[in-house]
């Protein structure tokens, strides 16, 4: 099996980017989302963004967002790729990929095998499906180190690219990966000592332990 494509979300200072290249993760997730103690703002975004060219990939995450915050990050980040981790539509991700010419990750919340289900709509529209677990209502809609039943993914069959996320960590990302062989793991938690603070040693941990090495 082919290692994992690894992306380190919620990165939010110049320390995290650095340990997340060194770490040689493939992406980096910035969080333009008020809400999450990772939030960027555009000022702390440009930065980054300028700091990662060239070594890593950069992956804005929204939620629910409309087109003006989405197209002030990309221009304030240079970001490559775009993930929506909302309520939006297949119509809503064609959309935003036509308006920003990005490829465009939807992230779904996975409780049940009907979910799973549900997932397929978004073939076609998403350029990759990243199966996240289901939050409770009125907290954070990811990055909560949630976790949800992987064997329900063997119900998906690789209908469209796809991605894993969910409460992973340097302790359970090898098993992941084992289990549902998932193309790409996505952690933001999982590699922190406090929320919002990322732990180098956790992300080179991470990642090695994604690859098996
Ligand atoms: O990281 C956040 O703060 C966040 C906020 C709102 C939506 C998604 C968010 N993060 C994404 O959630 C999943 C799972 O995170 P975790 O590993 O369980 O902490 C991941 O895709 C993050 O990119």
């Amino acid at each position: 099996m082919p290692a994992p494509r690894i992306k380190i979300c919620g990165v939010n200072s110049a320390q995290a980017l650095d340990a997340v290249i060194a770490a040689r993760a493939e992406y980096c997730g910035f969080v333009f989302f008020e809400r999450s103690p990772r939030h960027l703002t555009l000022a702390e975004a440009q930065g980054l963004g300028a700091r990662a060219a060239g070594h890593v990939t950069r992956v804005g995450l929204f939620v629910d967002a409309d087109d003006a915050t989405i197209a002030d990050a990309v221009a304030a980040s240079a970001l490559d790729v775009i993930q929506l981790h909302g309520e939006e539509s297949p119509e809503r991700v064609a959309q935003v990929k036509a308006q920003t010419g990005l490829p465009v990750w939807k992230a779904v919340p996975i409780a049940s095998a009907a979910d799973v289900e549900r997932a397929a709509r978004y073939a076609g529209a998403a350029d990759l499906v990243l199966f996240d677990a289901k939050t409770p209502k009125g907290t954070l809609p990811g990055g909560m180190g949630l976790s949800f039943d992987w064997s329900l993914l063997a119900g998906w069959k690789n209908r469209a690219p796809w991605g894993l996320a969910g409460g992973l960590s340097p302790a359970n990302v090898a098993e992941a990966v084992r289990l549902t062989g998932a193309p790409l793991v996505d952690t933001s938690s999982g590699v922190e000592s406090a929320p919002g603070v990322k732990d180098a040693e956790k992300i080179a941990a991470f990642c090695a332990a994604a690859r098996g090495t």
